[in-house]
């Protein structure tokens, strides 16, 4: 299926009136086939896991409250290429329209977890110049521990050693750690973004506004 690409856009402020505008966040999804990656993002989209998703690639749009935020989420389920070994799917496209990226393996699918480690590899290298979008690792099928062939560890490891987060999920099992990698990447891509914008002060800005949030909640 063929994928319509808007150029990146996102962006994130008041109107006019005051009012704080919607902000966009585009989310790519990576990951070797098999993984789960469809069932993230249907999960994320209706809370529900289905079973079975078919080969489509797509764009969906998802509004969602974050503190308080109208977030307009856009997020690409990517589809990983059969019979491919390499990494060479990952295209400027994707990355330039990417504002964060989720990279998923299955902790039973030792060869997944190797996709992922070749991908992190591949946007790092991509991105050296214009600055690397926020990655959030997702070792997923957390429910099938008598399979598992990656550990949590190496897990883990991966993400410090490519200054990413990571979480363990079962997309199959619960709503609650999906939606805790799309908010935290959201996060992230907030900050990368204030960072971008006003340095060091545009961060300790992002940051007191959320605290200065929490206490008046
Ligand atoms: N046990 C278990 N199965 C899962 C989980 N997540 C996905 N699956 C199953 O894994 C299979 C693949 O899931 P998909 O979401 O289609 O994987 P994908 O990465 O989008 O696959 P491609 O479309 O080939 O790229 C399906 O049979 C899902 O039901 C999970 O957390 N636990």
């Amino acid at each position: 299926m063929v994928v319509q690409v808007k150029p990146n856009t996102s962006h994130s402020g008041k109107t006019m009136d005051g009012t704080q505008q919607k902000v966009e966040a585009n989310i790519l999804l990576l990951g070797a086939e098999n993984v789960g990656k469809s069932a993230l993002t249907v999960r994320f989209l209706t809370r529900r896991f289905i079973g079975e998703y078919g080969d489509i690639e797509s764009i969906y749009n998802h509004n969602d409250k974050i503190g308080g935020r109208e977030i307009s989420f856009n997020i690409w389920d990517s589809l990983y290429p059969q019979n491919c070994e390499t990494t060479e799917s990952i295209t400027e496209k994707h990355l330039q329209w990417a504002d964060g990226l989720i990279l998923v393996y299955s902790i039973c699918d030792r060869s997944s977890f190797d996709v992922v480690r070749q991908q992190v590899h591949r946007i790092k290298q991509a991105k050296k110049t214009s600055g690397v979008s926020p990655i959030i690792i997702v070792g997923n099928k957390r429910d099938l521990q008598h399979r598992r062939t990656v550990s949590s560890e190496e897990g883990r490891l991966l993400a410090l050693s490519a200054d990413c987060g990571f979480f363990e999920i079962s997309a199959a099992e619960t709503y609650h750690g999906v939606l805790l990698v799309f908010h935290q990447l959201f996060d992230l891509i907030r900050e990368a973004r204030a960072l971008k914008k006003g340095g060091i002060k545009g961060i300790v800005r992002s940051v007191s506004a959320v605290f200065g949030r929490k206490r008046a909640e």
